[in-house]
């Protein structure tokens, strides 16, 4: 089996230890460095890292050195980056320049034109764009990133209905996790028995992220799927999962919410034979039990790379309504990243 040497970008924080959490036992993927800022470099990765993983630190990981985040510092084949997006620009620019291919949970090039927004079942064929690529005139290093952490439920949940009738409009409201705010992220005292109605630049990413993801390729560009979306993103007191309530308009009207609900039961994942270590064998599962699917018991679901979707109902507003739920710090940030690494194997771009 291919083994990659693969460094980890913002290692000590939130996202950079659930890399680190999901890939010590990966068949491919060995992490062997470990970059963060200048606060952390020279210590182990037992020192400078505040573990906030339910798992037990990796004992190989615990003893390597942080280095700065510099490619000469990093002698690996491909980083995943958990970079604050305050400093994510130009170190990943580093990386790909340098000849090393950055798989980025940071927001910083999402819009980049020649940088796919990729969930590995919504749009696998936006990999094509990398080959459009400048950073690294060798053409070895590129940038591949993935979306926001609402937007990947959401686009996933969407997919089956886009490719039986086609998306209109969308409105939605997030109901996010805490961890999606990293550690310590917000003080208890504001979200203890409280939601907070307002998370600052979030609607916006809400707005414009799912076009990229459902728009069309064509001559080399990504034309922009034309769908209003209105969302309204609020903190809830939960840990881990983010739970989005959708109500939409569809192109084509169907025969009635039953069939609805079939295509989604029957859709397929359309890496189903690329024996992908990560892909969840059902991408999306419909819940018939109008309970479900709940943060605290379904996040997990199939590692956690499973998009859960309940309530499918006929909306008395618009044409459907239905609930979709995801595991933010897994299938919304950085599962979702490893996919990536992995349909980038498969498909030969590492080599
Ligand atoms: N939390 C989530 O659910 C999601 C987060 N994201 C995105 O992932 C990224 C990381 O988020 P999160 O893990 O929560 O953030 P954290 O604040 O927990 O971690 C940030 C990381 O960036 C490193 N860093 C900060 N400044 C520098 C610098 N000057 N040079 C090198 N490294 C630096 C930090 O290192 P040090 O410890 O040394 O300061 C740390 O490792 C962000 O861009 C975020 O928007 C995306 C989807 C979901
Ligand atoms: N804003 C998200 C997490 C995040 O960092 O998103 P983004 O990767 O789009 O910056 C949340 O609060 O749950």
């Amino acid at each position: 089996m291919a083994e990659y040497r693969v460094g980890v970008l913002g290692a000590t924080g939130a996202v950079g230890q659930k890399f680190i959490h999901l890939l010590r036992n990966h068949p491919w993927f060995k992490v062997t460095a470990l970059g963060a800022s200048e606060r952390s470099a020279g210590k182990t990765y037992r020192e400078a890292a505040n573990w906030v993983e339910s798992t037990e630190m990796p004992d190989d990981i615990a003893n390597l050195v942080v280095s700065a985040c510099t490619p000469d510092e990093m002698d690996v084949d491909f980083v995943f980056s958990g970079l604050d997006s305050g400093v994510a620009t130009d170190i990943e620019a580093s990386f790909a320049s340098a000849g090393i291919p950055v798989i980025s949970n940071a927001r910083n090039y999402r819009q980049h034109e020649t940088v796919p927004l990729m969930v590995a079942e919504v749009n696998p064929d936006h990999l094509a764009l990398i080959k459009h690529q400048t950073f690294d005139p060798n053409g070895k290093g590129f940038i591949v990133t993935n979306p926001n952490c609402v937007c990947i439920p959401l686009v996933m949940a969407l997919k089956p209905i886009t490719d039986a009738y086609g998306i209109k409009e969308v409105i939605l409201t997030s109901m996010q996790a805490v961890s999606g705010a990293g550690y310590p992220g917000v003080p208890s005292l504001d979200i203890l028995g409280n939601i907070l109605p307002y998370i600052s630049g979030e609607e916006d990413k809400i707005g414009l992220e799912p076009l990229k993801l459902m728009g069309k390729l064509e001559d080399n560009k990504v034309i922009p799927a034309d769908i209003p979306i209105h969302a309204t993103a609020a903190r809830v007191p939960v840990i881990d999962g983010h739970l989005l309530s959708v109500t939409a308009n569809l192109k084509e009207k169907p025969g009635d919410i039953e069939e609805v609900r079939d295509h989604v039961r029957k859709w397929d994942s359309p890496l189903a034979d690329l024996d992908l270590p990560s892909a969840p064998a059902k991408p999306v599962r419909l819940y018939e039990d109008f309970r479900y699917p709940q943060p605290r018991h379904q996040s997990l679901a199939e590692n956690g790379m499973q998009v859960g979707m309940g309530r499918l109902r006929n909306a008395s507003v618009m044409d459907i309504a239905f609930t979709a739920l995801g595991h933010n710090t897994i299938r919304g940030a950085a599962g979702c990243s490893i996919l990536n690494a992995e349909l980038l194997h498969a498909k030969g771009y590492f080599s």
